[in-house]
């Protein structure tokens, strides 16, 4: 019995300490297999595996949700036969998970073409057809699905993403090499090892106390309104990107920040979303809206955005409510901000 299941099992009889143990070994587990090449080749053999084709996920249509189809070994092998490649090209896949019962979960896109391999990119109509069921972009596909399962594929599409565009060191300009896991690539000529990026973002929901400002890009849908958000620049920590971001998109200065979550964004690429409140100074609440990057911004008040919260479907609206302030959807931490403010400044209201 290896370590981590003696572990496990040890653990298991103290009922409270089940979830963190449980927690514990998946994580050990999951390290094992970024760092040992043939402990991820052998747990590829009893794995699972999720298939895209070119960064879209495979979706099965059940009712007015999208269930999320998984693939064993055989049946990936069986697929790969039947468009003449061989089982080499597993070793394509990326980590993207474990079960708490050590079952490995891997990621392979099979419409990317890999350069350095020269493997091709397979017909996507007819793996359809085979598979029973179809390649779905995921942002149309995001309200479809439930919240554990669009984490998994954001999180795959994001390392196969990462993959397909750093297939060259960008020194030698010579192919790089996955590790088996896909946590790594390694310039065999330069010895250069890229591991993948995210780029830091910081979101804002600043507020003067009694209402919170909101702002809104020419992109976004109709009366949609969201938190000011921001790519961190180099050299900055998350607080100066938040006084900076606030300050070039509303010209407003803050104080009293504070953390409140964080979140993965797939978004045009991966983002590591970190959410923040902060206050103006008293007085201070004039706007100027930065017209470069903001269409524009203003201040609601704590009845205008509880109205808004409740609004169900908010961002398909009847012809009646076609001037409704809109916020953004459950699954984006500005959501959660806006409803943190509201939660607290009605408690405080409520307590006063
Ligand atoms: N999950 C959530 O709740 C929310 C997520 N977001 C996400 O936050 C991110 C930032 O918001 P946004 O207001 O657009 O950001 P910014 O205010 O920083 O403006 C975006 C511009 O920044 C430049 N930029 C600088 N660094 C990067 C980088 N690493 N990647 C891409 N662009 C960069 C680009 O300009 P150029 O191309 O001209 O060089 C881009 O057009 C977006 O990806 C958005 O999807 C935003 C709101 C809510
Ligand atoms: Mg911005």
């Amino acid at each position: 019995m290896s370590l981590y299941c003696r572990t496990f099992f040890r653990r298991k009889s103290f009922g409270c300490y089940r979830l963190l143990s449980t927690y514990v070994t998946k994580a050990r587990y999951l390290f094992e297999l970024k760092e040992d090449e043939e402990a991820c080749r052998k747990a590829q053999q009893t794995g699972v595996f999720y298939l895209f084709h070119d960064l879209d996920p495979l979706l099965q249509a059940s009712g007015h949700r999208y269930l999320v189809p998984r693939l064993s070994r055989a049946e990936l092998e069986g697929l790969l036969g039947k468009f003449g490649q061989d089982s080499q090209r597993i070793e394509d896949s990326v980590l993207v998970g474990c079960s708490e019962q050590q079952e490995a979960w891997f990621a392979l896109d099979l419409g990317l073409e890999s350069v350095s391999a020269s493997r091709a990119s397979l017909p996507k109509s007819e793996m359809e057809a085979e598979l029973g069921g179809s390649f779905i972009k995921l942002r149309q596909a995001l309200f479809q699905l439930n919240s554990v399962d669009s984490s998994l594929l954001f999180t795959a599409q994001a390392l196969l993403r990462w993959h397909d565009g750093h297939q060259f060191c960008s020194k030698s300009g010579q192919p790089t090499q996955k590790n088996m896991a896909g946590s790594k690539r390694v310039c065999p000529s330069s010895k250069i090892i890229y591991y993948p990026q995210m780029a830091p973002v910081v979101i804002t929901l600043v507020s003067d106390g009694a209402r919170c400002l909101l702002a809104r890009q020419s992109s976004f849908p109709k009366g949609l309104y969201s938190a000011l958000a921001g790519f961190c620049d180099i050299g900055e920590s998350v607080e100066e990107a938040v006084h900076r971001e606030v300050a070039e998109e509303v010209g407003l200065e803050v104080e009293n920040l504070q953390y409140s979550a964080s979140q993965h964004w797939p978004f045009p690429n991966s983002s590591l979303m970190i959410a923040c409140h902060a206050t103006v100074k008293p007085g201070h609440t004039e706007i100027q809206v930065n017209l470069k990057e903001l269409e524009a911004a203003a201040w609601f008040s704590l009845d205008e955005v509880t109205t808004a919260l409740r609004r169900k479907g908010s961002l398909a609206l009847q012809p009646s409510e076609a001037s409704s302030l809109l916020l953004p959807p459950k699954l984006a931490i500005a959501h959660h901000l806006i409803k943190k403010w509201v939660e607290t400044l009605s408690c405080s209201s409520l307590a006063a």
